[in-house]
């Protein structure tokens, strides 16, 4: 049957990226997807204005939703204050393994913990079983309609506090336009738009921080 687009990208981050360097592995993705295959990571363009986000908050708890290969995560987990961990989020378990090895490349298993299964699941474990008091910064990149539900989760299980950041790609396209209309008409967040005429595409990251 061959291998997943996720292997093939897998394999080349293995003949192209350093070893213990995060920036050669998110170069080469970055190449993979745009001479080889297309692939769904946030990308070489909006992911600067991840990194931006990344400086401004310095989070030392950071939670992802959507791990996919793992780009996201190198991106930001090489951006992480000392002492800074990334928990994220993967419900796919063949993206997951993909990923841990993705993380390996980079020399980031310290950093980084994925979680396996669905995010409406773990999200309430996040305080017993995985010791999170509260996350400083939230960064939404899974399923579109699971936006909105998910962060309701966090606010009632008190994962996210005063001055959290919830950082959402794709909110033009694929789009996630209840969790916009809500984020921006509630007065428990104040929002940022950040849209990125890409190449393919017009999208946007969204930034909401919480108020408590
Ligand atoms: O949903 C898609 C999608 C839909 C259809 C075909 C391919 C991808 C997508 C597109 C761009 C993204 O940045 C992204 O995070 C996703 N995603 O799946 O979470
Ligand atoms: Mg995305």
């Amino acid at each position: 049957s061959g291998m997943s687009k996720e292997e093939r990208i897998l394999d080349w981050v293995k003949q192209h990226a350093v070893v213990g360097d995060p920036q050669s592995v998110v170069d080469a993705m970055d190449v993979y997807s745009r001479q080889k295959e297309w692939s769904m990571h946030v990308g070489d363009i909006k992911g600067v204005i991840v990194d931006k986000v990344m400086e401004e908050v310095k989070p030392q708890i950071l939670l992802e939703l959507g791990t996919y290969c793992g780009y996201s995560a190198v991106r930001m987990a090489h951006l992480l204050p000392p002492g800074g961990h990334l928990f994220t989020i993967e419900f796919n378990e063949s993206f997951a393994t993909i990923a841990q090895q993705v993380i390996e490349v980079a020399g980031l298993r310290d950093k980084i913990s994925i979680l396996k299964g669905p995010s409406q699941e773990i999200i309430p474990q996040l305080k017993k079983k995985y010791e999170i008091n509260s996350v400083d910064m939230v960064f939404l990149d899974h399923w579109k309609s699971r936006y909105l539900p998910d962060t309701k989760l966090l606010e009632e299980n008190g994962i996210i506090r005063k001055g959290t950041v919830l950082l959402a790609d794709n909110v033009i396209c694929p789009g996630a336009p209840d969790f916009l209309e809500y984020v921006r008409n509630s007065k428990r967040y104040e929002c940022t738009t950040y849209p990125v005429e890409n190449i393919r595409v017009n999208d946007a990251l969204e930034k909401a921080v919480f108020l408590g």
